[in-house]
């Protein structure tokens, strides 16, 4: 057997690399879990054939691609290729990323604890393929699990039954848990067989281009930065509807529902980049720190007071889907934060499946003083960050209506971030980049998750609210817009069923 030694991967800040002394990027083993399933065709593929374009994997790589069956590498190839074909960078570059893919890649069966499966074998072949080809020490090995959340502990297990764990990085999928209990297990689990700084939970929220871009607009504008608490914002909402079906996935969906599918890791996340206090510096620890402690002050929901659950119509009638389904497929939720900054600001988030349009914004909804000169006449300024895409800035303010009056109007101003000098990177390939330099700083933690779990199970209990019907291609239920008011929901407000 070839030794299977690994970097150590207990680079923790920022400026880790994953490189030698030389700043060369080690070689890279990425052993893709479920590499025939829906994330992977769609997400890591891609991501993958975006990194090797823009020469962000290191000179000598290899994919090795696992599933429960005996499939043959040409198999794989063409996974591969009907992927890139589907969702990768379109026509001009398909064949090329087609080939530099499925020329690193190979296929093993999967390892379960009763049975190594190819693994082993197919894994050893590979550190030996990369030694034959020159290259020479450690080779960075990265397990991705993009397999249900129910195999996470059975697959767990069994790479450390076999001895796989030694050195290697690990990445796990949301979500983490289903429950705090589940979420506890998990991590117990997890735990047994790695060190912590091995691991690596993915939000892929945070690996978004504009999410990222929160801290810089507000921690390096104090345009921004002065106006981020309670005495100047009213509301900050959090919305990300989907015109989306599930019918693709839909008893993976039935047993999840949004709440559970986005509420209580991405949004709760994309929440906490929001109100989490300044850290000290931009080391990789501080800003998970802050980002963790603000997760800490989520007030648990109140499902009685706080959250509107919603399915759309036609929802049961779907293959995979319980007749008698109460899955929710939309949530609004009113999140509040216990700290000094945020008192009393209510953070409204929403999401759903077969909504009126697609969208994922992050607006902070300025105060306005009636007392003031220009009176009531004056609307709310807004800051926003879509999401999106490579994300962009809006911002909503009021201006002098053009004219000979002194009369007023509300404009917005767009800053595309792809008009930025600069190279965006999607979320999955920024994320995994990280993996293989160790950066932590986007990625969840225990304690965050943990703070993140009391916060959501009030809504798993016995008042989980009842699921109301709304119409496809509205904004939900009815019930939703109270929640908002006296704002309102800022997306679909002119339009809102
Ligand atoms: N799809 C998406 O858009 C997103 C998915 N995720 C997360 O990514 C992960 C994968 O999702 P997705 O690709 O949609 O899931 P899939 O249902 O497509 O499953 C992925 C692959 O996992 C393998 N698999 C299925 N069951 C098991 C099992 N019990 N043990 C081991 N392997 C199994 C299958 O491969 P084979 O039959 O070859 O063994 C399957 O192709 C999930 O945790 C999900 O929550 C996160 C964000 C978005
Ligand atoms: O994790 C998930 O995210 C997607 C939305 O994110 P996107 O970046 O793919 O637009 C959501 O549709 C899916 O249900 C959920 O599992």
């Amino acid at each position: 057997m070839s030794d299977r030694s690994t970097t150590s991967p207990h680079d923790t800040d920022r400026t880790s690399t994953g490189s030698d002394a030389e700043g060369h990027q080690k070689p890279l083993i990425l052993v893709l879990h479920g590499a025939r399933g829906d994330l992977s065709r769609r997400l890591v593929f891609p991501a993958l054939a975006t990194l090797n374009r823009r020469g962000l994997l290191p000179e000598h790589w290899a994919l090795l691609g696992t599933g429960r069956g005996a499939k043959t590498d040409e198999e794989m190839a063409e996974v591969i290729r009907e992927a890139l074909d589907e969702f990768g960078a379109g026509d001009d570059q398909v064949e090329d990323d087609a080939e530099v893919l499925t020329r690193h890649t190979r296929y093993a069966q999967e390892v379960t604890e009763e049975d190594p499966g190819t693994l082993p074998d197919v894994l050893d072949e590979l550190h030996r393929t990369l030694e034959e080809a020159g290259s020479e020490g450690e080779v960075n090995v990265v397990h991705y699990l993009a397999i249900p959340p129910a195999a996470f502990i059975p697959a767990t297990r069994a790479l450390a039954a076999h001895d796989l764990t030694d050195g290697v990085r690990i990445v796990y999928e949301k979500p983490y848990g289903e429950s705090p209990e589940s979420f506890r297990e998990l991590d117990a689990v997890v735990h047994e067989a790695f060190d912590e700084e091995q691991v690596f939970r993915i939000d892929h929220f945070l690996g978004m281009e504009a999410t990222q871009n929160l801290h810089v607009l507000r921690f390096a504008n104090d345009l921004f930065g002065t106006v981020w608490d309670r005495h100047h914002v009213e509301q900050v909402q959090i919305d990300v509807p989907e015109t989306l079906d599930v019918a693709q996935r839909a008893e993976f969906y039935d047993g999840t529902g949004a709440a559970l599918d986005m509420v209580v890791n991405h949004l709760f996340q994309v929440a906490a980049q929001v109100a989490m206090e300044p850290p000290r510096h931009l080391a990789s620890t501080d800003l998970v720190r802050a980002r963790e402690e603000v997760i800490g002050c989520f007030r648990p929901l109140d499902p009685t007071q706080d959250v509107v659950l919603g399915q759309f119509e036609g929802y049961r009638d779907i293959d995979g889907v319980a007749e008698d389904s109460t899955t929710d497929t939309f949530i609004a939720a009113r999140l509040w934060i216990d700290n000094p900054r945020w008192q009393g600001v209510p953070f409204l988030l929403r999401t759903g499946k077969q909504m009126a349009a697609s969208a994922q914004r992050v607006s902070l909804v300025l105060r306005r003083d009636p007392e003031k000169l220009f009176g009531d006449e004056v609307e709310h300024g807004v800051i926003t960050l879509s999401l999106a895409g490579d994300g962009a800035i809006e911002i909503t303010t009021t201006v002098k209506r053009p004219g000979p009056d002194l009369a007023l109007a509300t404009g917005t101003a767009r800053l595309d971030l792809h008009d930025v000098d600069g190279d965006p990177l999607p979320s999955y390939a920024s994320l995994l980049v990280d993996v293989l330099q160790g950066d932590r700083t986007l990625f969840t933690t225990p304690t965050g998750l943990e703070h993140a779990w009391q916060a959501f199970a009030p809504l798993l209990g016995e008042d989980r609210p009842e699921v109301h019907p709304y119409p496809r291609g509205s904004w939900g239920p009815a019930a939703a817009e109270d929640l908002a008011s006296p704002v309102g929901w800022l997306l679909g407000r002119d339009d809102a069923s």
